[in-house]
């Protein structure tokens, strides 16, 4: 069984100072029921990958097919709504996916510990009840299938360690498709291992074997010191950092 496919996809961007092509006839198959971890440098494509595979961008050729319903990136801003409540924005997502809003709020509500602060704004929200609310409710929805583009986890103290056990259970429930710079976030939750470079993806089969290609790679790549191997933090909470923004 096929959770995504991707049949001979280009995407280019264009702007004012030219045209970037980031895939050229890219064809991939991620099986369901396993979560696959993309390794890839920076600029190599991940994040264009992610909203491809999620649909917020569209590619120029080639078709992206779908068993089941796909999440939207894991603790993406942009899912939601500053001005409306948090159980709100919910029931707004779930809506729009047909899945039940009340039964996934309620988990929210229980699993972050927000209390009334689930009704009120997003806009009101501290950084961490932000971060809690965001975790919790990308895996509040039964998808079949859960993307992240970094984050996959988050949130501070104990919430970030219950937050990470959320993630292993619904790996046994639901694939997964995530893109990183980190090689640990592979080791701990990806069965496939994934490399992005020069426009191509290759899958292993072997985690290890993926983390190796990468590192042989990211150490050839000039500028590329960066690789985050230990713990991600910074990147995990990149979105966190964006302000709430209207539904793409
Ligand atoms: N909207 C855009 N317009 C033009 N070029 C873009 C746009 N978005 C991304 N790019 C370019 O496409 C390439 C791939 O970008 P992308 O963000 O997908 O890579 P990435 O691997 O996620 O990078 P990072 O690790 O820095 O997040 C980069 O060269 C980037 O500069």
């Amino acid at each position: 069984m096929i959770a995504v496919d991707l049949d001979d996809v280009t995407k280019t961007y264009r702007g004012k100072h030219g045209a970037k092509r980031v895939f050229e006839n890219l064809s991939v198959r991620f099986p369901a029921g396993s979560a696959v971890g993309i390794l890839g440098t920076k600029g190599s494509g991940k994040s264009t990958l992610i909203r491809l595979i999620g649909g917020s961008t569209l590619p120029d050729r080639g078709r992206i097919r779908r068993q089941g319903l796909v999440s939207p990136p894991i603790a993406n801003t942009r899912a939601y709504h500053a001005s409306l409540s948090g159980r709100e924005n919910i029931h707004f997502v779930a809506r729009v996916n047909g899945l039940d809003g009340p039964t996934a709020s309620a988990f929210v509500e229980n699993f972050t510990g927000l209390g009334a602060t689930l009704d009120q704004p997003l806009s009101t929200y501290t950084r961490e009840s932000r971060a809690r609310f965001l975790f919790a409710a990308s895996y509040a929805l039964p998808f079949d299938v859960y993307i992240a583009d970094e984050a996959l986890f988050g949130g501070s103290g104990p919430f970030r360690e219950r937050c990470a056990a959320l993630v292993q259970a619904r790996r046994a429930q639901a694939s997964f498709i995530f893109a990183t710079r980190s090689p640990q976030m592979l080791r701990r939750f990806a069965d496939i291992g994934g490399v992005l470079h020069d426009g191509q993806l290759q899958l292993f089969d072997r985690v290890g074997d993926a983390i190796r290609t990468f590192l042989a790679l990211d150490k050839a790549t000039p500028q590329s010191d960066d690789t985050l191997e230990e713990d991600d933090e910074v990147d995990e909470e990149r979105d966190l950092d964006e302000p709430f923004g209207p539904l793409e």
